[in-house]
Formats: C-alpha cells, structure tokens, sequence
C-alpha cells in the first residue's frame, strides 16, 4: 500500500508537485495522467526517493519512505523508464540479473530467476539471453526493462512512460502483456503516461494531474461518468467519452436473458466490450447479438437498446473486472 499525504516538492521558486494525496491499495494499478510537465514524474520518483520530498508524507506498507535507506527502498521497488535505461556493454540476462546479483542471490537462483522472466515476457533465452541491448527492438528492449524491474519479485512497479517510444501496435501488444501480467501477479503499480487510453485500459485507479496538484482521480468508468472539470472531460476525450466507457463496460454485466423469439444470428463472446458489440451490430446490420460462453454457448443477448441504456451515467455501474 501506498499513501501520499499532502506531498509537495519545489525546486526553487516552482512547485513541481502541490498538496496531493492519494491512496493506492496493495495490487491495484494507479496511472498519473495530464500534460507536460504537471508533476507526473516527479510524484513518482518521490516514491523510490529518487527525488526527496519538500513537505508531507509518503508512506510504504505503514512505514514513512524517509525511514528507509534509499538504496535498500529502490532494490525493493521496480522502476521501468521509458529509454530501458539497460547498461549497453550487459548482455540481456546480465542486465534482467542486476538486482538479484546486488542482493547476492546464488548464481543459480539468479539464472533461474532470468530464465523465467525471460519466458514469462516472451524472450526465448537462447535467443535473447547473450544478445545486447543495441541488438533488440524498442519493444524488445522495453521488455527486458519491465523483466529487470521484476527480477527482485518487487511488491511495487513505478513506470514512466515505459512504452512511451515505441510504434502503436508495438505498444498496444506490450500494453495488453503487461495486463496479463498484472492479473497474475497483483503489484502495486504506479504507471506515468500521456495516453489517456492507455491509462484508461489498464488502471485500477486514474489520478488526473495538472500544475502538480491533482483534479480528480478515481475509477476509469467513474471519471467517464462523472468528470468534474472541462480539463478532465477534455483529457478523456470530449464526445468521445461515450465510446470509451462502453470499451471499458463488458457484456456480461449488461446482457439479458435469452427471450422467447429465435436467437440473432450474430454472436458475441460475454467476456467482450459493449463497444466491441457496438462495431459487430454496425457492421452486421442488427440490432441485437447473441451473447455466447467460453463454450460458444448462447447464455443471453445484447440488444442496442440495453447499450444505450447503459451509456447513461445514472445507469452505468462500475467495472469490476
Ligand atoms: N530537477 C529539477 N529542477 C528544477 N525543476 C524541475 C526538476 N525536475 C522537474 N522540474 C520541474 O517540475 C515540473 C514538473 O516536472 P515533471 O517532470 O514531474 O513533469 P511531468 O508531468 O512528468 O512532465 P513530462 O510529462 O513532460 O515528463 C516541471 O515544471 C519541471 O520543469
């Protein structure tokens, strides 16, 4: 668990970061979002005490960060940026090894400790393991950034920016990795990013920052529903808003079940987004799908009229998946 309590920082005459709180519960995903030069990194380089706050209080697992020795804090906390920040004479599993290596693990543990993570972020190690970083892709090298920040088995991630230089699609698979990561392995992380979709996909939580103090910060769909400034509301997209809530809302919570009348032909997995129902009845020319299992069977049906109901803020409940 992490807690900031009206922390601020100035360098000099600017406040870099002004007053902000903000809570985020053990395995929970927290992205900082909002333009240049808000605050985001600062916030979160005060956490690993890369940078020392000026005032308030940061706390980690009940204990203030000032307590703690900066060096020690930083082996116990990942920290991905966005250029990998990889030693280019290292190969690949030395470079994963670091942190184990500095806490004097066994040379077996810390290959065992390398060989998985290499698995687990899909870098065949007798492929990658001797290459060096000027050898990988953006992508690749970005993966190797995120499997050294997990090799210490870190209860908390900071990133910043981590897929920030790489190509869409590049960016998009890496996006979807890390979900599937965070699903089995429950960290507590603190994500910086400029993409509000990226921030919308994957947090738990979403802080939206603007001259280093914080404008609104709760759930994805709430901010959707409810945002409380025109900053916010044009961060999120403006009239796109009602798109991005219904890409964020599955249709296994809003689906009804099967009706008298002969199933649609159209059938839609329940584990999809309302949007992703949206595009298949446009481009099916429908106005209603039957909604399947993992099994391909039916268990309900989605109608438009149910999507639309559901766009409306009153309606909408909050995701929970
Ligand atoms: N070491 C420093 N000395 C002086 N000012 C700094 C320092 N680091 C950051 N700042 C200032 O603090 C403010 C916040 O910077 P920060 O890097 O946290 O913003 P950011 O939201 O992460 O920006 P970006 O998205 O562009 O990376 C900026 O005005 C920046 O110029």
């Amino acid at each position: 668990m992490i807690e900031l309590s009206h922390v601020s920082k100035r360098f000099g005459d600017v406040a870099a970061v002004d007053d902000i709180s903000l809570h985020i519960e053990k395995g929970k995903f927290c992205a900082l979002v909002g333009t240049s030069g808000c605050g985001k990194s600062t916030t979160l380089r005060m956490i690993n005490r890369l940078i020392e706050h000026s005032d308030g209080e940061i706390i980690l697992d009940g204990h203030p960060v000032a307590a703690y020795d900066p060096v020690k804090l930083r082996r116990r906390i990942g920290y991905v940026i966005q250029h990998t920040g990889l030693f280019p004479h290292w190969t690949v599993a030395r470079n994963i090894g670091l942190v184990p290596r500095l806490l004097k693990w066994s040379s077996a543990d810390v290959q065992a400790k390398v060989e998985e993570l290499m698995s687990l972020l899909g870098l065949p190690v007798g492929e990658f393991a001797h290459k060096y970083p000027h050898q990988l892709s953006g992508g690749q090298a970005q993966r190797v950034g995120v499997a050294r920040a997990l090799a210490a088995d870190p209860d908390i991630l900071l990133m910043d920016e981590p897929f920030g230089a790489l190509d869409p699609i590049t960016r998009e698979k890496l996006q979807d990795e890390l979900a599937r990561l965070q699903s089995q392995m429950h960290k507590t992380v603190v994500f910086v990013t400029h993409d509000m979709d990226e921030a919308l996909r994957l947090a738990d939580h979403l802080v939206v920052m603007r001259d280093g103090y914080i404008v609104q910060q709760g759930t994805p769909l709430s901010l959707l529903q409810h945002p409380n400034d025109p900053f916010v509301e044009s961060l999120l997209g403006g009239l796109e808003r009602g798109l991005k809530q219904a890409a964020l809302t599955r249709v296994k919570d809003h689906m009804s079940p099967m009706g008298p009348t002969l199933p649609a032909q159209s059938r839609i997995p329940a584990a999809f987004s309302l949007l992703q129902g949206l595009s298949m009845m446009l481009r099916d020319h429908t106005d209603r799908l039957t909604v399947v299992d993992q099994h391909d069977v039916p268990v309900g049906e989605l109608t438009l009229r149910k999507i639309v109901k559901e766009a409306q803020p009153e309606q909408g409940k909050v995701r929970e998946s």
